[in-house]
């Protein structure tokens, strides 16, 4: 039985950092760990790839050979996987033990586009590996309600794409000088989140905004785990599949 993390969440919101702090946890700890690269556009990495889609198909090489521009260019990359799915995937599984620990990062495109992600994760499954999905989000979202929801909406639409034990994580915490500003956010109410998103918005927008924030708050499905990744964090993983992320202090 081997264990997977699948890292997205938007552009820019810290996932090769966090992959980054995530190899170097696990090469202190003496933990094997294997980076994917599920992202054809990727240039460079802070650590070794063990598992490269640019080996694959490369953005650069699409562009250059077919013409086309970096958006189409990127849906071209993501259908080449899906015909080479099963046979690229099972190469590159046969190279890993068991139980060993897989971090595949990939951008939020992949899966809102098409449904190659799904098929990869679901592939990794029959394969006998515990997938979990852990969405980050910019902690500095936290001060614009209106990329705050937009953020929430893209992790709900991965947790109901991807239907995978999810966790959403609010990274850059370093970057919060007042950590009481975030708690109201981290399980976000509707009221709050309603009378903020009024007071940024035009009137006429009302009534989404209440189904927007109702929605978030109704089945508490979106929840956020703050993350400081200059403090000690501990990510565990073991029999039950059990991913935490602790590192937040209540004190703070
Ligand atoms: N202060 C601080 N900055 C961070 C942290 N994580 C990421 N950053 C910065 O945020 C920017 C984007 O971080 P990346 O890790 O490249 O984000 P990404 O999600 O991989 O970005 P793309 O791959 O381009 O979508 C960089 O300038 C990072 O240095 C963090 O925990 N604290
Ligand atoms: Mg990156």
């Amino acid at each position: 039985m081997g264990y997977a993390q699948l890292v997205i969440g938007p552009a820019g919101s810290g996932k090769s950092t966090y992959c980054s702090s995530l190899y170097q946890h696990c090469e202190t700890v003496g933990r094997t760990i294997h980076m994917v690269n599920l992202d054809p556009a990727a240039e460079h990495f802070s650590y070794p790839v063990s598992t490269d889609i640019r080996e694959l198909i490369s953005l650069d090489d699409v562009m250059e050979e077919l013409g086309m521009g970096p958006n189409g260019g990127l849906i071209y990359c993501m259908e080449h996987l899906e015909d080479n799915l099963d046979d690229w995937l099972d190469e590159q599984l046969d190279g890993y033990l068991d139980d060993d620990y897989l971090c595949l990062i990939a951008q939020i495109e992949l899966f809102t586009h098409v449904p190659v992600l799904r098929n990869f994760v679901e592939h990794l499954k029959r394969k006998n590996f515990n997938v979990c999905a852990v969405y980050l989000l910019d902690s500095q979202f936290v001060s614009d309600v209106t990329k705050y929801i937009s953020g929430c909406m893209a992790s709900l639409s991965a947790m109901i794409q991807l239907e995978l034990p999810h966790i959403n994580i609010l990274s850059k915490m370093d970057l919060v000088s007042n950590k009481k500003d975030v708690e109201e956010y981290l399980n976000p109410e509707a009221q709050v989140l309603l009378s903020q998103l009024n007071r940024q918005m035009a009137p006429k927008f009302g009534k989404l905004n209440k189904s927007l924030a109702e929605l978030v708050d109704d089945y508490s499905m979106v929840n956020f785990v703050p993350l400081d990744l200059r403090k000690e964090s501990s990510i565990q993983y073991g029999e039950d599949a059990d991913v935490k992320v602790r590192d937040f202090d209540p004190e703070d």
